[in-house]
């Protein structure tokens, strides 16, 4: 995505108080996903639970190059595959052999997203696993 936002910490440039950033060697940078993963105009009311982000006008999965939670170029998360596939089983499994249902009211549920350390989580809710 085109506005994928590089934020750049240098102790020794802080620190010398220099005006003029240089990137030395050893220099931490910290690709900040954010701007990528809540711009609203990929994903309207971004800062909502909304898998209709994800899906196109006949509902089917619609892939979307702004969903890069595991960063992006050369020190992309190496776990990616490891992870998407423990997830893919971990779920699968649980929907073959449970059924889930909602023990209040679904539309009473509050899935607001809230800050847990650097991520964004729902908060916890109780859920009850009937055995197919
Ligand atoms: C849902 C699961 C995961 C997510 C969302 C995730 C996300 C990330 C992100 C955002 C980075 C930083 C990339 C950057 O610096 O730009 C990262 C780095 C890394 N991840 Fe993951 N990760 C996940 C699972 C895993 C797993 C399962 C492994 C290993 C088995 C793993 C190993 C690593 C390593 C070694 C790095 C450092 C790569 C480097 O700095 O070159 N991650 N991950």
């Amino acid at each position: 995505a085109d506005n994928y936002l590089v934020s750049i910490f240098d102790y020794s440039v802080l620190l010398s108080c220099s005006a003029l950033l240089v990137l030395l060697q050893g220099t931490t940078i910290f690709p900040v996903l954010t701007s990528v993963l809540h711009d609203s105009k990929e994903f309207p009311n971004p800062h909502e639970f909304n898998p209709e982000h994800f899906l196109n006008k006949n509902g089917s999965f619609k892939k979307s190059e702004f969903f890069m939670p595991f960063s992006a170029g050369k020190r992309i998360c190496p776990g990616e595959g490891l992870a998407r596939m423990e997830i893919f089983l971990l779920i699968a499994t649980i929907l073959q052999n449970f059924t889930l249902k909602s023990v209040v009211n679904p539309q009473e549920l509050n899935i607001t997203p809230t800050l847990s350390g650097t991520g964004n989580v729902p908060p916890a809710y109780q859920l009850c696993a009937v055995p197919r």
